[in-house]
């Protein structure tokens, strides 16, 4: 005789598997409006996974508009890929603006640790309350240890696990939810650390797929901004599911962004509950 699974006693993954459903599913039908504040290489794609998960993305920069439309965004993406000094004032006033209006807002510290401007950059921002700092480990690693040089540029030259300490000690000086992206998804609070386990390792052959997911981050704590941490981890596995599925029809980079974009689109519960693997890992 089959033996019924009270929620409260279903197994961790099943709880994390039907958590991101639902949370997707918050997102299709609330369709959060989310600002991007990013660079030029990401903005395409970044509009259409927002699109594609439902969310409702304006990518709106000039410092001048950001106090008549900052408030009335659910969430806020920063993102200094293509920085420049004169687009710094505008990610700030941002930032703040969504702190003060209670929203939250996200950080991609790309390529941090390139240049001292950059990574001065990306702390004055960290100081402005990120809910959530997303990167790869490179820089995780050069954002934690306040270091430039020890990466070649916008990719990763470490392993996402390996950036697990660097993690939990930026989640700690911070406040914030830290992520790394990588072959498995890393989140942690500074305590707590779990592993995101999907996706396919051609997604970082497509420029902007990290940043695309700090974006859908922004979309989930859009829509549960007092759980971050369960919501963060749920936007890497859900995106990680959509590239997983878009590699079965996919050829190479250029169709495999096509086709995850569709996946995303189209992703059923079935789908996520089979999919999404979402495991605690050793503190
Ligand atoms: N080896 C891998 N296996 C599975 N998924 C991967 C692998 N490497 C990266 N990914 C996935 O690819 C996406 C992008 O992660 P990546 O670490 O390449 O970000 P990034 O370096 O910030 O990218 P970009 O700067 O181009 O936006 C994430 O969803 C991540 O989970
Ligand atoms: C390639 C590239 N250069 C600056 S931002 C960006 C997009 C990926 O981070
Ligand atoms: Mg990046």
């Amino acid at each position: 005789m089959e033996m019924e699974i009270k929620p409260s006693e279903k197994p961790d993954s099943t709880r994390w598997a039907s958590n991101a459903w639902a949370l997707l599913c918050a997102i299709r039908s609330q369709s959060p409006l989310i600002q991007c504040i990013t660079n030029f290489v990401s903005m395409d794609l970044m509009a259409n996974t927002l699109l594609s998960a439902g969310a409702s993305p304006a990518m709106i920069h000039s410092v001048e508009e950001i106090p008549d439309f900052t408030p009335h965004t659910r969430a806020l993406c920063v993102n200094v890929g293509t920085l420049s000094p004169n687009w710094l004032p505008a990610m700030k006033a941002a930032a703040e603006l969504a702190c003060k209006s209670g929203k939250p807002w996200v950080l991609d510290p790309v390529a941090a640790g390139a240049s001292g401007f950059r990574l001065r950059a990306c702390l004055e921002l960290v100081e402005l309350k990120p809910c959530v700092i997303r990167g790869n480990a490179s820089e995780i690693i050069a954002l934690s240890r306040a270091s430039i040089g020890l990466t070649k540029g916008v990719d990763s030259s470490h392993e996402s696990i390996d950036a697990v300490e660097a993690a939990k000690s930026l989640a700690q000086a911070s406040g914030a939810i830290v992520a790394v992206s990588g072959a498995v998804d890393i989140v942690t609070d500074g305590e707590r650390v779990v592993g995101a386990h999907n996706g396919v390792p051609m997604m970082q052959r497509i420029t902007a797929t990290g940043c695309s997911v700090t974006a859908l981050i922004a979309a989930f704590v859009a829509v549960d901004p007092v759980n971050a941490f369960e919501a963060t981890a749920s936007a890497l596995s859900i995106f990680g599911v959509a590239g997983e599925m878009g590699m079965n029809m996919a050829k190479g980079p250029a169709t495999l962004r096509m086709h995850l974009i569709d996946s995303l689109y189209g992703l059923d519960e079935a789908d996520v509950l089979s999919r999404v693997n979402i495991t605690s890992l050793p503190r």
